[in-house]
């Protein structure tokens, strides 16, 4: 038998030589072979229900740069459109989505059960990918944790201070529990049905845990992702699963235990010496380069890629952006990164 991938390697716990790495968002507008496959999908949802064209564009980062995983092409927003809301995506804006604020807009939405038909397409993609890859490369699934696509649903699009999903959570929160179980059945199902299809690992983003303080932070953050994670390792105990509490803080600490995640990761808020200690000590993580060095390059990039990678060396650890690459990225960049980490 071929010898594990190595994301699946740190995953376990490995401490390794050189530190797998991939990127968020490495399938994305800073590349000109992905803005010309979305140009030929027409938008955003289209290419991400066309598993040919999604499968392409997973591809090419893989192509281009040699990472250790690939992350299917999808978004976090298609669960809630699979539940029954409205999705579209405003050029220059970002996601627009009918909102969720009473008992009767919960009453709309479908089943967690009933999810697959919508989602069908993404699953397809995934056994696409689990023959196009290299044998080397470690194929990721993922989906959003159930608070960021609350936030989503009760904005009805992105907010700077997630406003409308603690008001909602405040003043109803009975319905604001009801959608947070229903995201998180969904979520099951959806995650469940990933690895299926031949994801290897699965990610859950979190993208506004950071706007949780103290009890809310249990409730919202910590809850629904030992949920998912616990029923996750009762279909597929061999599936690993990796945490990204963004902007937790503090709450980093004591997060992999509290969940049963395999791998916390970090934003790029946090010192990596830091959380080597308070963190890694706990198992693998995965991050935590500032995105703008990814415009910005330079001896800078170098610097700061060699700090993370000497203060992670002494545990398991993927190397990773601390979120999401921005469509001014330069490609060279991303090359020096790779070079950076790989060759010392
Ligand atoms: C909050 C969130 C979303 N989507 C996602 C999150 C959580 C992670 C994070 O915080 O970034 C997650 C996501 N979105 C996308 C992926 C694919 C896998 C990957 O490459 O990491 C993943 C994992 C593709 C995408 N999702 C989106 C794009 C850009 C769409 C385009 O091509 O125009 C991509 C490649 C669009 C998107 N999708 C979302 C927003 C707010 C936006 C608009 C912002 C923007 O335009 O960059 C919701």
């Amino acid at each position: 038998m071929a010898e594990k991938k190595t994301i699946l390697r740190a995953l376990a716990g490995e401490t390794l030589p050189v530190p797998p790495i991939w990127m968020m968002r490495q399938a994305g507008r800073y590349l000109p072979e992905y803005r010309a496959t979305r140009a030929k999908a027409g938008d955003f949802l289209s290419l991400c229900y066309n598993p040919e064209l999604a499968t392409e564009v997973t591809l090419q980062p893989i192509r281009r740069f040699g990472f250790d995983a690939a992350i299917l092409f999808a978004d976090i927003l298609l669960v809630p459109q699979a539940l029954g809301a409205d999705l579209w995506f405003v050029t220059g804006e970002g996601p627009r989505l009918s909102t969720i604020r009473n008992a009767q807009d919960m009453a709309q939405l479908r089943d967690a059960g009933d999810v697959h038909d919508t989602l069908a397409p993404i699953y397809q993609t995934l056994r696409n990918l689990t023959t196009a890859l290299p044998p080397e490369v470690t194929l990721i699934g993922f989906a959003g944790a159930p608070w960021t696509v609350a936030t989503y649903m009760t904005a009805g699009r992105g907010t700077p201070d997630q406003g409308p999903a603690h008001a909602l959570k405040d003043g109803a929160p009975e319905v604001f529990d009801a959608l947070i179980a229903r995201l998180t059945e969904a979520t099951i199902e959806y995650l469940s049905a990933q690895i299926e299809a031949g994801a290897e690992v699965v990610k859950l983003f979190d993208s506004w845990a950071g706007s949780l303080k103290g009890a809310d932070f249990e409730r919202y953050a910590v809850e629904p992702t030992r949920q998912i994670i616990a029923a996750l390792k009762t279909r597929h105990p061999d599936t690993p699963v990796i945490a990204f509490p963004r902007e937790a803080g503090e709450n980093y600490v004591g997060f992999a235990k509290r969940t049963g995640a395999d791998c916390v990761a970090l934003d790029n808020s946090v010192a990596p010496d830091w959380a080597a200690r308070h963190v890694q000590v706990e198992g693998c993580v995965q991050g935590n380069l500032a995105s703008s060095h990814m415009v910005t390059g330079g001896k800078a990039l170098v610097r700061e890629a060699r700090a993370i990678v000497e203060s992670f060396s002494g545990g398991p650890h993927i190397f990773n952006l601390g979120h999401g690459i921005t469509p001014d990225a330069d490609p060279a960049n991303v090359q020096l990164m790779i070079d950076t980490v790989r060759g010392g």
